[in-house]
């Protein structure tokens, strides 16, 4: 991966990850494995419209297989019951939103990589997400709500390195990965038929508008 400073002369990551999240069934997991993505996300968050129990989500890791990274989506959840789903759900990383001190975060990070979830007012002075088993992902203040954020505005202080979320859809993350050229992209709520239901078109449409828009990118740059 091409890494930097934040902000200014940032380069095109090597590879462009797409994930796609709240993943509720076996039947959602394989179209977005066979649309390409190259992670699902499980959530286990309190009070998620998509949360999806521990047994289901086994069922859905085993049913994509190693080739699809599965990444367990937690909210202020204690440690233990994060490496139990982790464990018993077959998940391959967590992603860590709410107020989490960085014991917590550094306990977790021995057994799993980790991907910290920030809101655009916890940027600043960031830097580069650092190299090693935590991964910094930038997300609207209210995560899985649909909202898009001013990725100009962001763009001074968005780690290289960092995964992408927030009102992410077919129809912008071009734009997304142009002006913020994040490591990984990632959605749930404009890729839906209704809340934890995916929407076909709109799975495989994202997974190809992300792809072409970093395929463009590489372009432009130069790069192989
Ligand atoms: O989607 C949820 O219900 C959710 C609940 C608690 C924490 C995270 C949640 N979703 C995460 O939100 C982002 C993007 O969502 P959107 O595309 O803006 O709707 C994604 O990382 C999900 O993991």
């Amino acid at each position: 991966m091409t890494r930097g400073a934040a902000g200014e002369g940032r380069g095109v990551p090597e590879r462009l990850l797409v994930k796609v999240c709240g993943t509720t069934s076996v039947h959602d997991a394989l179209l977005s494995a066979e649309a390409g993505a190259d992670a699902i996300g499980l959530i286990f968050a309190p009070g998620s419209r998509r949360r999806v129990d521990v047994q289901a989500a086994r069922r859905i890791s085993l049913s994509v297989g190693a080739g699809v990274a599965r990444v367990g989506v937690f909210m202020n959840q204690p440690l233990d019951e994060v490496l139990r789903t982790a464990e018993t759900a077959r998940l391959s990383a967590v992603q860590i939103h709410g107020e989490v001190s960085s014991l917590y975060l550094g306990a977790l990070a021995c057994y799993h990589p980790v991907l910290r979830v920030l809101r655009p007012a916890e940027l600043a002075g960031q830097g580069t997400t650092p190299e090693g088993p935590v991964t910094l992902m930038l997300d609207a203040p209210n995560p899985g709500s649909g909202e898009a954020l001013d990725w100009a505005a962001l763009r001074a202080d968005f780690p290289a390195g960092a995964w992408l979320a927030g009102g992410l859809g077919p129809l912008n993350v071009a734009e997304a990965v142009r002006v913020l050229r994040p490591a990984a992209v990632d959605a749930v709520s404009r890729l839906e038929a209704s809340p934890g239901v995916k929407d076909p078109e709109q799975v495989r449409a994202f997974v190809r508008a992300a792809r072409e828009a970093h395929r463009a990118l590489q372009a432009e740059s130069g790069s192989p």
